[in-house]
């Protein structure tokens, strides 16, 4: 069970934003996006959901094409929690979480008390059940990301994409998120994850892609993927990996150079 990119180019009426990707994410694994801003992160994501339409290539689900699914087909294997923006209508919390089990619903069947268990389940995973009687309107925009988080999370993809799952969010928070992450793939998830913090992807991922201007690295695992060169390659800095030893096993960070 894999999601396969093959030679995938993205970008708008014409203009490539990001080109020739291919890449095989089975379930059960993580792979962390990196680039600097306007690298075309969001625009890889929106075209493999099918939000954008592709400039070449091909995106395969089991071997499947998947551009000729229907949404709700779709939606059943592709989750997506988009960066947080602010929303429209101000529905509870608890009722955003619940829309994530639309797509698992008859046409004009009601969500069950299995699919009120299962969102309720995804608050608490995200530490957000406190906000669920909330309007989403009035929430921060880090207890919004955690709504949207939960919502994907009850619509029990086979494979979520995550943009920026972990901006607005505090510090803890944003452990918190990567631990989920990571738990998902142990799950059986295959996880699509961007982030502005190569650090993440040594917490929670089993590949690394990064974009950068037009070019991309070719995935690998991080431990291969993130060394001071391709950091330098994506956002033209010098920093050292360094290899933190400890009781909870091998940790690696990114150290900014002096000077
Ligand atoms: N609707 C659009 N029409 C035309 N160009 C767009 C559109 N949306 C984004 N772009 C451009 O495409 C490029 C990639 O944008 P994208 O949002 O995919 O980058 P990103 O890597 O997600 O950035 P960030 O880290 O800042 O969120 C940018 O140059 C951006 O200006």
């Amino acid at each position: 069970m894999a999601l396969e990119v093959r030679g995938l180019s993205c970008g708008y009426r014409g203009r490539e934003v990001v080109r020739d990707v291919s890449l095989t994410l089975e379930e059960g694994r993580v792979l962390c996006l990196l680039g600097p801003n306007g690298a075309g992160k969001t625009t890889f994501f929106k075209t493999i959901l099918g939000l954008l339409p592709s400039l070449g290539g091909s995106i395969l689900l089991d071997g499947e094409d998947l551009l000729p699914w229907p949404a709700a087909r779709r939606a059943q294997a592709l989750g997506y929690v988009p960066q947080a923006r602010e929303p429209l209508f101000s529905f509870r919390a608890r009722d955003v979480v619940l829309m994530g089990r639309t797509c698992r619903l008859g046409l004009f069947a009601s969500p069950s008390g299995k699919d009120r268990r299962l969102a309720e389940e995804a608050l608490e995973a995200v530490g957000a059940r406190h906000l669920g009687e909330r309007p989403v309107t009035e929430l921060s925009g880090g207890e919004r990301q955690l709504v949207l988080l939960a919502r994907a999370l009850a619509q029990e993809p086979r494979f979520l994409v995550l943009d920026e799952p972990t901006t607005s969010l505090d510090f803890g928070k944003q452990l918190l998120v990567l631990r989920r992450i990571e738990q998902m793939g142990r799950r059986g998830m295959g996880v699509l994850v961007s982030t502005h913090f190569p650090e993440h992807a040594f917490l929670c991922a089993h590949q690394v892609l990064g974009f950068h201007g037009g070019g991309h690295l070719s995935p690998g695992p991080p431990e291969e993927v993130l060394t001071p060169r391709n950091l330098k390659t994506l956002y033209g800095v010098e920093v050292d990996i360094v290899r933190l030893g400890g009781k909870h096993g091998d940790r690696r960070v990114c150290v900014p150079r002096q000077g």
